[in-house]
């Protein structure tokens, strides 16, 4: 039998032009928001400060009343500390002792810090207070004007930008309650194979991990993991996981089953000899070759991935990543470090896929240590995935996802 070997990154090209997943838009409240993505901009119910606020601890004055460059003392009318109420308008001729974040009162055009005056910072509010200025305060010093932050009606973030702990705060200050995010994505995974159990307890079993694996992918990169479904190697009961998994889900992805065996019952059931809803092909890649992907009942997408470990890690997070969308599915280029575990053959026109671990370089800049092995276990300690002869890679660079 003869396959092409597409390039992966044309497959890669191929799965997010044709699969598109819903991005229906779901209001969560801002706290519980974190590490959503928005399915609309946010904008600014309100001014930030609304009204105008002192930015340093000092006295509210009105500059007329001040002699500068030189000494002014002037009686102290109010003590007004940052506190919920009613701010009396400044009396003409005194100052105010104000605390930073209190409003400023109604006829004061700045705010002296108190390092300019002969007050105790941390005494009792004095009856006279003296400023000596080297120059003429310009108007509104140390106050911060309504507005001055954020404006009524000012873009805080937009579509598609991922809420990070800066939004949530500012949110919170401008009273938004709610954040208009992308509902998330629903993805159920079926794992195939006769020999998967949950315990490895008779010989031939294989304790079944990869379920677990990419519910863990799924739910780091802000997809719903459905509970995983397993499969034997029989097309009934793959046939009643994939319709139960299509009838809950936005995407399935599968597991084993696409080699070129006898008892690969995802390509038997699926493919050109069967269905032929799903087409599969064996990518110039190393591991996580064989891959596949179609649609099932009702056309929920399905990706195919194989079955070993490594493979399905390394072909979700080159194929199933990008299509679930985010900055996460980028690749990066990066210096190559330690490439001593770079041991075994590697021939050319293939893109080989290696652990990864990131660190910062002698110059700062970051560089990726490869880490031996091929298969899963190096992963245990890895940060990222290095696909190493990757086309248009310099020499001594490699393209690299962060895991
Ligand atoms: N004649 C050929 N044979 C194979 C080729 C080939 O080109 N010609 N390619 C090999 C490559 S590369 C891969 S990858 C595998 C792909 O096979 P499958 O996707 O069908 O995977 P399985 O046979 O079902 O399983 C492989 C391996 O992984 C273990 N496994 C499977 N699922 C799980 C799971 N959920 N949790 C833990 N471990 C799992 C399974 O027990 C097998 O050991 O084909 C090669 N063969
Ligand atoms: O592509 Mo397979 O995952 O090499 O073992």
């Amino acid at each position: 039998m003869s396959e092409t070997r597409p390039d992966p990154q044309h497959w890669r090209d191929l799965l997010r032009r044709e699969i598109t997943l819903p991005s229906a838009l779901e209001q969560v409240p801002t706290q519980q928001a974190l590490g959503r993505t928005l399915a609309a901009e946010v904008r600014s119910p309100e001014a930030m400060p609304v009204v105008p606020i002192a930015a340093m601890d000092g006295f509210a004055v009105r500059r007329n009343d001040l002699t500068a460059p030189g000494r002014t003392t002037l009686p102290v009318s109010a003590e007004l500390p940052a506190r919920p109420g009613e701010v009396p308008a400044l009396v003409p001729g005194t100052a105010a002792r104000i605390m930073t974040g209190a409003a400023v009162p109604h006829g004061a055009d700045a705010v002296i810090e108190v390092e300019a005056s002969d007050a105790d910072p941390f005494g009792p509010v004095p009856a006279r207070v003296t400023f000596t200025l080297d120059v003429r305060p310009p108007a509104q010093r140390h106050v911060r004007a309504p507005g001055e932050e954020v404006s009524r009606g000012e873009l805080l973030a937009a579509a598609g930008d991922r809420v990070g702990p800066g939004l949530v705060g500012l949110a919170r200050a401008l009273g938004v309650a709610a954040l208009p995010t992308r509902r998330r994505c629903r993805v159920s995974v079926v794992v195939t194979g006769d020999e998967l159990t949950a315990e490895a307890d008779s010989p031939g079993s294989v304790r079944e991990s990869n379920g677990a694996m990419l519910a863990a992918a799924l739910r780091a990169d802000g997809a719903e993991a459905l509970p995983p479904l397993h499969s034997g190697d029989d097309h009934s009961g793959l046939r009643a996981a994939l319709s139960r998994a299509a009838a809950d889900s936005d995407l399935v992805l599968t597991t084993g089953g696409i080699g070129h065996g006898a008892f690969d019952v995802v390509k038997t059931l699926l493919g050109e000899h069967g269905s032929g809803t799903s087409c599969f092909a064996h990518l110039a890649l190393r591991p996580g070759g064989p891959q596949g992907w179609g649609r099932l009942d009702g056309g929920v997408p399905v990706v195919h991935l194989p079955g070993t470990p490594v493979g399905a890690l390394v072909g979700y997070h080159l194929f199933v990543r990008p299509v679930l969308g985010g900055a996460a599915a980028a690749e990066v280029a990066v210096r190559l470090g330690d490439v001593s575990a770079d041991t075994a053959r590697r021939p050319p026109g293939a893109v080989h896929a290696m652990a990864g671990r990131l660190r910062p370089g002698e110059d700062g800049r970051e560089v990726v240590d490869l880490l031996p092995g091929r298969r899963l276990a190096p992963y245990g300690r890895a940060d990222a995935i290095v696909l190493l002869g990757a086309p248009g890679t310099e020499d001594g660079w490699a393209r690299v996802v962060r895991l």
